[in-house]
């Protein structure tokens, strides 16, 4: 027997399944008719696809998306990258935290982008940065004592983490003099590094769901209850961006540079639109950075024999009373094969795997012979580019320093776009080869390393920087080098 509630709720809860049941059908057909239309319909849907791998399969054309295309036809540099085409709206996810806080990184229109850029760009040339070059080494012989001590224990270390820590206490006082002191603390400070790589993650995939931004952290209660992966870096950001904006005298820094452009052009960009700058400054230029410096100490361990000559050639050039303390870049551009590491972990292992997208324009654009029309999005990974044989010679998938020592290299270089090109390339690419010379240079030649577990393979993640893990080393002092 059922009661009378009983009675009124049966056949209500078998009513919906059934509502349900006449509608699936109509739903099933229609997905699979969008499914089909995106499949079949698009202009681009003879390319094969899906996966960026499949080059070496399908050749210079790749579809990995319904109206996107990976190329690695020889001419994709200078069709895709090269012109002042719009970026694709992927891009506008790099808006941090929201749209209001627009960057040249987020900005898909070449002309606002030319004009935000005007106002920064000059800060990232390697002539500016040098002249702050004794505070970055100030911060690298701070990492040097710490791995001095870390010596000492007889324990694995996360190199990759130290890595990032360094990274990042150098683009703080570049960009703001402010020393966010993870070297010092030895620790990622209030979990800014681990919720920035989730914040990668989340722009990675917003950058193709853009409408759900609104609802997930650009929505009110992200912001009201404190949720958003970035706050601890953008509260430290702001606060030191407020500083110097009451004194932009105190020290030569990137704010200083751009608050002063500013208020000389102050149509191209507004004054609060700095605290985004500098921003994406601190993550463009410390992500960017721990991933290079982790892929040149992994390679170095997992080539003992490059690692060796490199040691040699750091331990002549320190007997020869060529080398600081703290090794200077004019110091580090003298030496041939420390360059050629550099360069061959950049190309191996490109810290930007990710295809930079371009949209063609409306005249279209054409490739190889093939016509890709209006709106097609166009994009050239560095990755695809830099492992391809016919660019690099027979052994592009070896990581061998030796071939930016041939006489064919300079040819190589215009294949090499770990830092893209065009109008929207890396400005902080002098100062970034730089760095990394700097920091190898002193800390190979102190400092011996080895697996904590013979054969490691790291792991590794790709959004739109590289995420590596999982290599534990062991630190000592370097032991002399045999000549
Ligand atoms: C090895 C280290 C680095 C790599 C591999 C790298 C790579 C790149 C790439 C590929 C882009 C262009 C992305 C595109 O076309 O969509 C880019 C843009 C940018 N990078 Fe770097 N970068 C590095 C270091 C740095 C450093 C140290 C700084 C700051 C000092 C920096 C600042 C920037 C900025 C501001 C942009 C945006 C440029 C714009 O949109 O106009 N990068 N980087």
């Amino acid at each position: 027997m059922y009661s009378s509630m009983e009675i009124h709720m049966v056949p209500m809860a078998l009513e919906l399944p059934r509502n349900l049941q006449a509608i699936l059908p109509y739903l099933l057909l229609a997905a699979l008719g969008f499914l089909l239309k995106r499949k079949l319909l698009s202009p681009i849907s003879d390319i094969k696809g899906p996966l960026v791998g499949e080059h070496q399969k399908h050749g210079d054309f790749v579809r990995i998306g319904y109206n996107e295309v990976s190329c690695s036809h020889p001419d994709s540099i200078t069709a895709i990258l090269a012109p002042s085409y719009r970026k694709a709206s992927w891009y506008q996810a790099l808006a941090v935290p929201d749209k209001h806080h627009q960057t040249p990184m987020s900005e898909c229109d070449p002309k606002r982008h030319r004009e935000r850029s005007s106002i920064t760009a000059s800060s990232y040339s390697l002539t500016s940065l040098i002249k702050s070059e004794n505070i970055v080494d100030t911060c690298i012989a701070e990492f040097q004592q710490q791995l001095k001590k870390l010596a000492g224990v007889d324990q694995a270390i996360d190199l990759g983490e130290w890595l990032n820590y360094i990274s990042f206490d150098v683009i703080g006082e570049l960009t703001f003099s402010q020393r966010l002191g993870f070297v010092r603390n030895g620790a990622d400070i209030d979990n800014s590094i681990s919720s920035m790589r989730f914040l990668m993650i989340y722009q990675a995939v917003m950058g193709y769901m853009y409408w759900l931004h609104p609802f997930i952290l650009h929505s009110p209660f992200s912001g009201f209850f404190d949720l958003r992966p970035h706050a601890h870096i953008f509260k430290t950001v702001s606060a030191a961006v407020d500083k110097r904006r009451e004194n932009p005298n105190v020290r030569h820094d990137m704010v200083s540079q751009w608050i002063k452009n500013i208020r000389k052009w102050p149509e191209r960009m507004e004054e609060r639109e700095i605290l985004a700058v500098a921003s994406m400054t601190t993550i463009a230029g410390s992500e960017t950075m721990t991933g290079a410096l982790s892929n040149m100490f992994y390679f170095l361990l997992k080539n003992p024999d490059c690692m060796a000559k490199l040691k040699r050639e750091l331990s002549k050039a320190q007997a020869a009373g060529e080398l600081s303390p703290v090794v200077l870049h004019e110091e580090a551009k003298k030496l041939p094969y420390l360059q050629a590491c550099i360069k061959e972990s950049l190309r191996y292992f490109a810290p930007v795997p990710f295809g930079l997208p371009r949209v063609a324009p409306k005249e279209g654009v054409t490739l190889g012979g093939r016509y890709f029309e209006a709106g097609t999005i166009l994009s050239v990974n560095p990755f695809v580019i830099q492992r391809d044989r016919r660019y690099f010679g027979e052994d592009a998938e070896v990581f061998n320093p030796e071939r930016w020592l041939r006489p064919e290299a300079p040819r190589y270089e215009k294949y090499l776009i770990t830092f893209g090109t065009g109008y929207n390339g890396c400005p902080g690419k002098q100062f970034a080869f730089a760095e990394i010379g700097k920091i190898t240079a002193s800390v190979v030649r102190d400092f011996d390393f080895e697996f904590e577990k013979v054969g490691t393979d790291w792991k590794h993640r790709s959004n739109f920087t590289i995420a590596q893990s999982d290599w534990p080393v062991k630190v000592s002092q370097a032991a002399p080098v045999e000549n």
